[in-house]
């Protein structure tokens, strides 16, 4: 049997229950059916039944589809006549559900349309894809995040409810005025009114107090990592849960795209909540109404309701991929325009300055083209829309000609209806523009929970963290490949070398020979696959991170500043502010004193955006005094911050010191030359040493000497 013939026969069922209870009230002579507990405890008793039912004699294939469908049927009436009940005025006793066959019409066949809408268009035919299972995934994964909020979202979402259910009651009140319903009100009308007002006025003043309360402590509590924001709470706008998601991705060390991603996931969610909410309750409760004055015009409006959801899901899975493209296409223009402006220079440099911009022109023009796709897809969209609308309206006037031809509707009523069908429209229109926006925003949602997943790939971090660092370093057989090249070409291969206290270590070696991979290996940029690093005997990621990096400092050729003073930069990350003393001491040693306090404001001068007013030599005397004020034991010097000075301070320390040489001039006063090439240690010793082996490091300074004369 068909899942349609099995839907037919729970709607008979149904029905038959709902006569039997009604022959069964005509029996006991009873003239209610107990009022709203009646309802429920009937629509359950239902539910048993025509589950038990289904169960026993459904084939497993559409078993779970026709309990979801009996659950619908059953359950509807209750939940219709509950929000009836708190709907109408205290005033009005609530005379429990209607007992009208057209009621039980309506309920079949409001459950069937809903069911097949779901069942067919949302739910892909009731067999829940694995798209649909990551998408519900993903939403319910992104209300985690509103977790510490529940409790001042639940309230504030309640009275959000109870606001719109007062500013409803009130706006019927006025409307039962105005003579536009049936049934004339049997309360005095200015009471009702100004009470509807007053709870209306409590519920926005406590709704509005506590979005206050929220600013409030937010600037009041000592974690002031939400702090900006927080001027728009409750998450309008997503900010809490845009800031949120931002400060995780961060942890990932992530920062491109992580603006233009982040925010659209935080609007949509949060915004979306807000008017889905709204939408939701005022639809309720207009349905009440429009049922009272009509049950056939309501149900032509309600059919709209799933044709726009068919017609939305269509234009979701349109624009979709559209969307996902703008946006890659936005967070690329970003990054273009932001590596152009970094490095201004080299494009002057090189004149490229119209080849940036042609190509920046191109990123838009693309950027252009999918607006103008996007665009198209919209206008058609909004084009079948508004006949589906148009249609439905048509045949409303149709349906409620020949009901007020023959005396079921009054022109009164239909003028009220109508009044309520429009709005009503709206909010149906604008849940499903909220469903759409959600479902489009999936792609984003999951790339930016993909960044918040990324976890760095360190060991878990150790507690050692002794007073005294000899500074001995040993690599073991290291073999390392970068994570985005292929495995058979590994940047290094089976290398081993010792770095000793008090002495210079100098890695040399062609280009490509893996020198600046053994110091990110070293730093715990990255962890080896195979071997290992061992500072003082102990493997690295034993250390307790923090310790490590301050014993262990890297001083690079162009080291990273920040927009702010030379002071802010130098105390960059240094737990207490540096004694100014010390600062000066460690600065004349390095001789960068000198150009500092010619400097306008001395310590305190402003270096521009990334250090933009300072020279590469500046930087990098800012980014040596940085390191040195950390007093590490090791040192790992990119050859141009080498200087004698430089060395000669750290020295003075019996501080390790490893100097990479891209090039060979200065490696002759290393204490050990450790010479790579294609990852590998080649030779090892000091300049004489290899000078007289005549090997790799003999033959690269011959041609570089004869290069250079
Ligand atoms: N981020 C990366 N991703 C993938 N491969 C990389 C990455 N960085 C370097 N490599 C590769 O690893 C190998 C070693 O590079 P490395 O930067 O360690 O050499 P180097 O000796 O420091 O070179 P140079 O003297 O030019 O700086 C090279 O083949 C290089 O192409």
């Amino acid at each position: 049997m068909g899942v349609i013939a099995w839907a037919l026969g729970i709607v008979l069922l149904d029905a038959f229950l709902c006569l039997a209870q009604l022959a069964g009230l005509l029996l006991w002579e009873c003239s209610s059916c107990g009022g709203l507990a009646g309802a429920w405890a009937f629509g359950l008793s239902k539910w048993v039944f025509l589950h038990v039912f289904i169960s026993a004699l459904t084939d497993e294939k559409h078993r779970a589809l026709l309990q979801r469908f009996a659950a619908l049927l059953c359950l509807i009436s209750p939940v219709f006549e509950t929000g009836r009940s708190l709907t109408s005025p205290s005033s009005e006793q609530h005379a429990g559900p209607s007992l009208d066959p057209s009621m039980l019409l309506l309920g079949a066949a409001s459950s069937s349309l809903a069911c097949l809408t779901w069942e067919k268009w949302l739910s892909q035919g009731g067999q829940m894809k694995k798209d649909d299972l990551d998408t519900r995934r993903l939403l319910t994964r992104v209300l985690t995040y509103f977790k510490p909020d529940t409790i001042l979202l639940i309230a504030a979402f309640g009275f959000l409810i109870m606001g719109v259910i007062c500013m409803y009651n009130s706006s019927l009140y006025t409307a039962k005025q105005n003579g536009c319903t049936l049934k004339p009100t049997q309360i005095n009308p200015v009471i009702s009114m100004t009470r509807l007002m007053f709870q209306q006025m409590c519920f926005g003043a406590v709704y509005h107090f506590l979005k206050c309360q929220q600013l409030w402590l937010a600037y009041t509590q000592s974690d002031s990592s939400f702090r900006p924001y927080l001027h728009n709470t409750l998450g309008e706008n997503g900010k809490i849960l845009i800031s949120r998601l931002l400060n995780m991705c961060f942890h990932s060390r992530l920062s491109s795209r992580l603006h233009s991603d982040v925010d659209r996931m935080g609007r949509t969610v949060a915004l979306n909540a807000n008017a889905v909410v709204r939408s939701t309750v005022k639809t309720v409760l207009m349905l009440r109404v429009m049922l009272g004055l009509s049950w056939e015009l309501t149900l032509l409006t309600c059919i709209e309701m799933p044709l726009l959801a068919i017609l939305q899901n269509k234009y979701t899975n349109l624009s979709k991929d559209l969307k996902d493209q703008t946006q890659e296409c936005h967070a690329q223009n970003k990054d273009l325009a932001s590596q152009v402006i970094g490095g201004i220079r080299t494009v002057r440099s090189f004149n490229a300055e119209k080849d940036e911009l042609r190509r920046y022109h191109e990123a838009l023009k693309e950027l252009c083209a999918i607006s103008r796709r996007s665009s198209i897809y919209s206008a058609v969209y909004l084009l079948i829309r508004r006949l589906v609308s148009l249609c439905i309206k048509i045949f409303m006037l149709i349906q409620a000609r020949s009901l007020i031809s023959s005396g079921q509707l009054t022109i009164g009523s239909l003028v009220s209806f109508f009044l309520y069908q429009k709005p009503m429209s709206v909010n149906l229109r604008e849940i499903m523009y909220c469903y759409g926006e959600t479902m489009s925003t999936v792609g984003v949602i999951s790339k930016v929970l993909s960044y918040v997943d990324r976890t760095p790939k360190s060991t878990v971090e150790g507690n050692l963290a002794p007073q005294n660092l000899d500074g001995k370093i040993v690599f073991q057989n290291v073999n390392f490949s970068y994570p985005s090249a292929p495995s058979d070409k590994p940047a290094l291969k089976s290398v081993s070398f010792e770095i000793h206290p008090g002495k210079i270590t100098a890695l040399v070696g062609p280009s490509g020979g893996g020198k600046s991979s053994c110091v990110s290996l070293l730093k715990r940029l990255y962890e080896p696959q195979e071997g290992q690093i061992l500072l003082d005997g102990q493997p690295l990621h034993r250390y307790e991170r923090k310790y490590f990096h301050q014993k262990v400092a890297l001083v690079s050729q162009n080291p990273v500043l920040f927009s702010g003073s030379l002071k802010y930069n130098i105390e960059y990350g240094l737990e207490k502010p540096a004694v100014e003393e010390r600062m000066k001491e460690v600065a004349k040693k390095i001789n960068a004193h000198r150009f500092i306090s010619e400097m306008a404001n001395g310590y305190d001068t402003d270096i521009g955006e990334c250090g933009g007013k300072l020279s590469e030599g500046q930087k990098q005397s800012l980014a040596i005094i940085r390191a040195l004020l950390r007093e590490p034991q090791v040192i790992i010097l990119d050859e141009a911050t080498s200087k004698l000075d430089v060395l000669n301070e750290v020295l003075a320390r019996g501080r390790s010191v490893l100097i990479v040489a891209h090039q060979l001039s200065i490696v002759e006063k290393a204490d050990h030359i450790v010479f790579m090439e294609d990852g590998s240690v080649r030779e090892e010793g000091t300049h004489q040493e290899l000078m007289n082996k005549k090997g790799r490091y003999f033959r690269l300074k011959e041609e570089l000497f004869s290069e250079s004369s």
